[in-house]
């Protein structure tokens, strides 16, 4: 997560005029670059480098310079279009009615001069609506007849994704409705949502894994949606929460009436909207939601305002970005002050140094804030660290808060600047960084204390190993010398473990019954838990299916593993790395000895064959026989390898409903055979009728 919270990707704000014409159109080039990378970042990675604060400080400054130099005007403006999440791993749909953002203000100010705004263009009485700001991903839920027929997202506002698959998982997604007055055709827009419960557990689940962290649950809920496999999305336990109903023939024109039924339909609307008739009324709610919300199951991050007739808003009608009868106020995220009063660092299992602001202690949103993250040391720099400084923490979603900025002004005696260690803390090797990562790493992987727990605590993890023992036991067993790594638990005796202070016979059993058990535990999940780098859950089981016995793993070439699909470069040379090192081949030598599984299951290899080996597939379109994930699965088992995208490499198109053009003529030229799905299954002889 580097620089994701330091401000130094912000240009200084300098007078545009300053150099002339040409200085600032290098000034807008450059500008308009970094808002379309961080837009890229953010909408279609998931994975933002800079704060919102600080994007909508960038596209301020853009606009305004758009403004003072009207000859350079770009209809392709990060300020002219709607961010695009599109991502071609999905079919684009065009939206029938284009789907917009809102215009963002901060102030009282803002809201009262669009009320003002408002009421001089209009006229005559109106209502604001006035709604909670949920933060998630926008989506537009189409139903046909009462039925939900396609979900697609924002995109680009003119066409989106189809994720229909993945939001057919969100629970409170009805797929059909009920009640009265349902139009034919309504399209259904709303908000796809993590609640913050499920996104701490998510984060700290990549935390374990050394896994990048989402930012927000925001983010977390949009990565989720874009993700390919569908049962994935549906663990991850998304809700939803719908705010506008577009179509023809609406029930109502007021839009709170129109809600009202849709939440009769069986949609979730959110209870918390209200209907005001003033400015006071408004600044009410924002006051009392500024407050409420932080005791909400999900992230908010303002209130939306809307003129509640339907024909007013079309009087007011839209810009290319927004519509000109709503506006977005942004709550300020919660800050404190407090102390900085030393930095620790923490060793993770692969060695990676983590640096934790201690803090004086201060109450933030309703919990006692000790400690902030810092990330690594380049957010130290950017930071200006001094011991003993007056910092500002905020809880920007991550499971520990972070520190924005520092009082430079309260530094009255200026403490010890902070240095980033250059041994390890918990057993003194030189740490390295290497050149192009922001990471400190201890390379003394073998003898570091932390390190050899933290595997062993991965190693017994619910998803890997599911070996019932907590970290306290670890440390226990370990400081008693009784392991030093993983293999050495399958050789605890009862005795040793009776032995222990507090230990009794039951506890004891136990731990030898859940060791003894884990010796079932199948091959995917042993490799997951070897804790091999970069090597997670889903990249485990891809590396399973491809080398079904860990011979086969151990010997691959680093061409032969990113010939798999999503094993890149970084990967393949960790696996390779790992059974290079003769530690590391011995401890697998040693579980081995013990009777852990090392080879995939009779029941996955009977299912396995190599009739689309050296074969690669791309899936294109909507299919009616199985789904897009499971067609990729059945690639994968069959030894093909699934792309997404056309090349001179690619054997088969799998060809569903909708197929893309470009893929299509892509195809032709290059004369790919274009093939359906029951041409590919009996291409693997299954049956499916
Ligand atoms: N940090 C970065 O790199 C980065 C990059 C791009 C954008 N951003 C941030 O994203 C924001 C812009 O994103 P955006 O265009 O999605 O706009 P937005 O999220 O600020 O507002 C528009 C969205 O609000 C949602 N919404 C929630 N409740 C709603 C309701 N009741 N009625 C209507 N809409 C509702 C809708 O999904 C709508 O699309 C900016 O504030 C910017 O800071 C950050
Ligand atoms: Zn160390």
């Amino acid at each position: 997560m580097k620089d994701l919270f330091s401000n130094n990707n912000i240009q200084p704000a300098e007078s545009p005029s300053v150099g002339g014409n040409s200085a600032a159109k290098d000034k807008l080039e450059t500008l308009r670059k970094q808002l379309h990378e961080h837009n890229y970042n953010y909408y279609v990675l998931s994975q933002p480098t800079i704060s919102d604060i600080d994007f909508d400080a960038l596209m301020q400054q853009l606009a305004e310079l758009e403004k003072e130099y009207p000859e350079f005007y770009d209809p392709n403006s990060p300020t002219m279009r709607v961010g695009s999440d599109i991502n071609k791993n999905f079919v684009q749909v065009q939206h029938r009615y284009p789907m917009l953002s809102l215009q963002n203000t901060y102030t009282e100010e803002e809201i009262a001069d669009f009320f003002n705004r408002v009421k001089r263009s209009l006229n005559e009485d109106f209502e604001i609506v006035c709604e909670l700001k949920f933060d998630g991903t926008s989506i537009s839920l189409v139903y046909e007849n009462g039925r939900l027929s396609q979900a697609i997202t924002r995109g680009d506002g003119k066409q989106g994704d189809d994720v229909t698959a993945n939001v057919r998982t969100v629970r409170n997604i009805p797929l059909v409705l009920k009640g009265d007055n349902i139009p034919g055709y309504v399209e259904v827009r709303g908000e796809i949502l993590m609640p913050w419960s499920v996104f701490e557990e998510l984060n700290r689940e990549r935390e374990s894994q050394e896994e990048p962290l989402f930012a927000n649950p925001r983010n977390a809920a949009s990565g989720t949606l874009k993700m390919q496999d569908s049962k994935v999305v549906a663990a991850r336990k998304l809700e939803s929460s719908v705010y506008y109903l577009m179509g023809e023939g609406l029930p109502s024109d007021s839009h709170f009436e129109n809600m009202e039924l849709a939440r009769k339909w069986g949609l979730n609307v959110s209870a918390t909207m209200k209907k005001c008739c003033s400015l006071e009324e408004v600044f009410e709610f924002l006051k009392y939601w500024d407050v409420a919300r932080k005791s909400l199951s999900v992230a908010t991050d303002g209130v939306v305002l809307k003129v509640d007739s339907l024909s007013q808003q079309r009087n007011l009608g839209s810009t290319s970005k927004f519509p000109r009868w709503a506006i977005a106020y942004k709550f300020n995220a919660e800050k404190a002050l407090t102390r900085l009063e030393s930095v620790t660092y923490q060793v993770g299992r692969t060695g990676a140094v983590t640096p934790v602001a201690n803090l004086e202690p201060v109450l933030l949103s309703g919990t006692t804030v000790k400690r902030a993250s810092l990330y690594n040391e380049d957010a130290i720099l950017a930071l200006d660290l001094h011991i003993g400084d007056r910092v500002y923490v905020e809880k920007g979603g991550e499971i520990i808060p972070k520190i924005t900025g520092v009082d430079k002004e309260a530094r009255f005696l200026i403490g010890d600047k902070v240095q980033f260690v250059t041994r390890c803390p918990d057993c003194d090797t030189p740490l390295i960084r290497n050149e192009d990562e922001a990471v400190h790493y201890c390379p003394n992987s073998e003898n570091c204390p932390p390190q050899i727990k933290g595997r062993i605590e991965h190693f017994v993890t619910r998803r890997a190993m599911n070996i019932t023992m907590g970290p306290e036991t670890i440390g226990l067993l370990y400081d008693k010398g009784l392991i030093r790594d993983a293999a050495d638990l399958y050789a605890l005796q009862f005795e040793d473990l009776v032995s222990l202070e507090r230990w009794a016979e039951t506890s004891a059993n136990n731990l030898l019954a859940s060791i003894e058990k884990s010796k079932t535990v199948p091959y995917e999940r042993v490799l997951f838990a070897l804790g091999i780098r970069f090597v997670g859950e889903t990249v485990a089981q891809k590396l399973a299916l491809a080398f079904h016995d860990i011979d086969l793993l151990a010997a691959a070439t680093v061409e032969k593993l990113t010939s798999v699909e999503e094993i890149g470069d970084r990967i393949a040379r960790s696996v390779k790395d790992f059974f290079e090192n003769p530690g590391c081949a011995d401890f697998v030598n040693r579980l081995r000895a013990h009777g852990l599984q090392f080879q995939l299951s009779e029941e996955a290899l009977a299912a396995r064959t190599d009739k689309l080996a050296g074969l690669t597939v791309v899936i294109s379109g909507t299919f009616e026989l199985h789904s897009r994930d499971e067609y990729k699965a059945m690639i994968l088992q069959h030894g093909g390898k699934n792309s997404g995208s056309v090349s001179k490499n690619t054997d088969y198109i799998l060809a569903g409903e909708n197929m893309g053009p470009a893929k299509l003529e892509k195809a032709e030229k290059l004369g790919i055979k274009v093939i359906d799905e029951k041409t590919f299954l009996k291409m693997l002889d299954c049956s499916f009728l």
